[in-house]
């Protein structure tokens, strides 16, 4: 088997699906799921915003690539990773060379949608939060297509298609 398809690393941005997708991928290849954001609130013992309020997104980006370092160490993991972990091109590294990179890509709209009742994403308490993740992704795009093995339409999927592919995908790579 490549050292590629040892893991799974999802990215993109805030709604885009990653933890949804990712537990029930996990579940689906027998691998354990891993959250970058929840191993640094269990660490820290905080939920993000206040990581934000106590250490600003600086503070907070130093745990991330610290947390990245830790977790990309393991073997047989579906991870979702944090909407700005790719920003860093030590991130982007460690993920290319440890697993299969797979982007979800979405629209912001949709991402509005899925994200607008909830108050855990600092980066969208803002008086326009669809104007935001438009602003994002432009900043971003470019990242998340550079790190990605894989690009996939996270938009009209259902969360289950988006599985049934990536297991395809996964099982045609390690029995080519
Ligand atoms: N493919 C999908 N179709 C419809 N709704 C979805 C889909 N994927 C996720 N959702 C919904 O969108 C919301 C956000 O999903 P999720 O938390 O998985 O995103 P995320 O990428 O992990 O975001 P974050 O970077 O903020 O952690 C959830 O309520 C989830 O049920
Ligand atoms: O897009 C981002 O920069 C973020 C996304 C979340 O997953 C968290 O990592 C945090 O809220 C920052
Ligand atoms: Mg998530």
């Amino acid at each position: 088997m490549s050292g590629k398809a040892e893991n799974i690393y999802l990215v993109g941005l805030m709604g885009a699906g990653k933890t949804t997708i990712g537990k029930v991928l996990a579940r689906r290849l027998g691998w354990r799921f891993v959250d970058s954001d929840h191993e640094i609130e269990a660490r820290t013992g905080v939920r993000i915003p206040t990581i934000f309020e106590i250490e600003g997104e600086e503070g907070f980006r130093r745990r991330e690539t610290q947390v990245l370092r830790e977790l990309t160490g393991l073997r047989n993991v579906v991870m979702a990773t944090g909407g700005g972990a790719v920003i860093a091109e030590e991130n982007r590294r460690l993920l290319r060379d440890h697993g299969l990179v797979v982007y979800l890509d979405v629209s912001p709209a949709q991402l509005y949608e899925r994200t607008r009742h909830d108050r855990n994403r600092p980066l969208l308490q803002v008086a326009d939060p669809l104007r935001r993740l438009q602003e994002l992704l432009a900043a971003r795009e470019p990242f998340y297509r550079e790190v990605a093995d894989i690009v996939v339409d996270g938009n009209r999927c259902n969360a289950q298609a988006v599985v049934q592919l990536l297991t395809r995908e996964h099982e045609n790579l390690c029995n080519p």
